[in-house]
């Protein structure tokens, strides 16, 4: 039996997943006086207790349930997309925290490809310098991309690890400007935690508490504020009234089922849960699912280009050594009609644990790497280097989360995740994947390995003005149920060459303004 604040009770907000969107609503709308619930399938785990300096043990936090995929480019799912339990994938990201550019936000106008943004940059840009001031971000004196050009609220991280500087060197013999990477870890104390001591287990979740996640920042905040925040509780349905408005949501703890009411629902679950609960509530009302009478949720998925090069150095790197990413370029982000795509990414120099290096170079496009070759491999271990790419894919109808004939052990079904790139997204790859080799061979590298993978997801429930063509509006207000939001990286239009939860992270907090200010107004 769980112990209750609000059983029984209709609150004024349900919020469904506590993680970096889900987090910032938390802490927003609890400190604004709401009567706030949140309700996450995975556990609340305690950093010292629950964070082992182990690569296989720590494949927990990401979401492992079985998703069917398919598409000429298959997903692979699991930790490297979807965190579970409070904190979301905030307790395993890598911390990288970008803007995105203005040109981000209209990509139709700039450069006829993707879709427009119903914001622009100039919207968001209160909430990035709030979200960045609320964690300290760590950052360089002058970040020479984009609209925002630093500083950022803390100093940047020093010393860099081997494979940063490495990196840095072969970018200059290049001509390439480079910088230290904008970081949701600390540099110097802030608030109760310590700066980083270059550990390097941020993708184990983070013991010292040095990196921000939401578990340790936001959710102790709206805790305090009298947030009722429930862990290993696992949302099944949308609950609907008969005049078309949410009534709430059903959700599963220990084996018993459970009904939250609230007069605002927000799903916050993330981009393949968020249109999977929307598609399993259909309704005699909504007989095509929730919130899609566009027919939009689910589509336009997109995940970042994320392909790897390892090149072996003369002098030891150890690419385990500390922050995974301290170095950064986005020389390449803006569309360049010269290149023959639209477009762009970013570049980051990106350690690897060697869990993930044998694993990532066995599935490399010079394969197969296994048997003695990728004996010898680890035996080099040390001596790698790597570079790895952020790229955008455009968006693209066929690429969408729908449900699939199979059931979970909660009777709902499971998710089908379908995605190929398209010809933009390939020769994007192609053209960063040259970049990665001649900045690591100008640093002196041999090239050995390219890895193809994917980072990130975002889409699936996108926003926009046209009701035919979107599901929510600039507030993550769904079109056709004005009290049922939805605030995640689903919401997102275009994907961006830049890692995405900064941006995740202020529109939860324009959508929390926006609310408290309606509250006000209705007050
Ligand atoms: C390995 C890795 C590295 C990354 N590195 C970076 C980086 O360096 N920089 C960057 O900007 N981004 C990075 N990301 C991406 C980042 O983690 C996501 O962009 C961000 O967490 C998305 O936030 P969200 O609120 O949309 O969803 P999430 O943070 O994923 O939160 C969703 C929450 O919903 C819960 N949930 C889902 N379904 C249900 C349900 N039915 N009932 C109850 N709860 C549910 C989940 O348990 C989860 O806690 C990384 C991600 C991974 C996996």
């Amino acid at each position: 039996m769980i112990q209750r604040k609000y059983a029984d009770e209709e609150v004024d907000v349900v919020i469904v997943g506590a993680g970096a969107a889900g987090g910032v609503l938390a802490k927003e709308l609890s400190e604004a006086g709401m009567s706030v619930v949140v309700l996450d399938a995975g556990p609340m785990r305690d950093p010292q207790r629950d964070f082992a300096s182990d690569e296989l043990s720590m494949q927990n936090l990401g979401w492992q349930e079985t998703r069917l995929v398919d598409g000429c480019h298959p997903l692979q799912m699991g930790h490297n997309n979807s965190g579970r339990g409070i904190g979301g994938g905030t307790v395993h990201f890598t911390g990288v925290f970008l803007r995105f550019h203005e040109s981000d936000f209209r990509t139709r106008t700039v450069d006829g490809v993707g879709e427009d943004w119903p914001i622009s940059y100039s919207d968001l840009e209160p909430y990035y310098s709030k979200i960045e001031k609320d964690i300290a971000v760590s950052g360089p004196n002058y970040f020479p991309w984009g609209s925002f050009h630093g500083p950022y609220p803390y100093p940047e991280r020093d010393p860099l690890s081997p494979n940063a500087y490495l990196f840095q060197q072969g970018c200059s013999k290049l001509g390439i400007e480079s910088v230290v990477a904008p970081l949701a870890i600390l540099s110097v104390p802030f608030e109760d935690r310590p700066p980083c001591i270059n550990r390097g287990f941020c993708n184990q979740g983070c013991m010292p508490n040095a990196k921000f996640s939401t578990l340790i920042v936001h959710i102790p905040k709206a805790i305090k504020a009298g947030a009722e925040v429930l862990a290993d509780c696992r949302v099944t349905q949308i609950t609907m009234n008969h005049d078309g408005r949410a009534r709430g949501v059903v959700f599963v703890h220990d084996g018993k089922t459970y009904e939250q009411r609230a007069k605002l629902v927000i799903l916050a679950a993330f981009v393949v849960e968020t249109p999977r609960l929307l598609l399993h509530s259909a309704t005699p009302q909504f007989p095509d699912g929730l919130a899609n009478r566009s027919g939009w949720v689910g589509k336009a998925i997109m995940p970042h280009s994320s392909h790897d090069v390892y090149a072996l150095f003369d002098e030891e790197v150890r690419l385990y050594k500390g922050t995974p990413v301290l170095a950064t370029t986005q020389h390449y982000y803006a569309t360049d009609r010269d290149r023959g795509f639209a477009r762009g990414y970013s570049l980051h120099a990106h350690g690897a644990r060697p869990v993930s290096f044998a694993k990532g170079i066995s599935g490399s496009l010079e394969g197969p790497v296994w048997g003695d070759r990728l004996r010898q491999a680890a035996l080099e271990y040390n001596y790698y280097g790597r570079v790895t790419m952020v790229g955008e894919v455009l968006p693209h109808e066929g690429n969408r989360v729908t449900l699939s004939d199979e059931k979970d052990e909660y009777g709902v079904p499971r998710a089908k995740v379908s995605f190929s790139y398209g010809h933009n997204d390939l020769a994007m790859i192609e053209h960063a994947v040259d970049s990665m080799k001649s900045i690591l061979k100008a640093a002196g590298g041999q090239i050995r390995f390219v890895v193809p993978d994917t980072a990130h997801l975002m889409g699936g429930c996108r926003m926009g003005n046209d009701p035919e063509t979107s599901v929510v509006n600039s507030y993550g207000q769904t079109h056709d149920i004005p009290n049922l939001y939805i605030c995640d990286a689903s919401i997102f239009v275009t994907s961006s060459g830049a890692n995405p939860t900064n941006t995740v992270m202020a529109l939860a907090a324009r959508t929390a303004e926006h609310l408290i200010n309606r509250a006000k107004r209705l007050d």
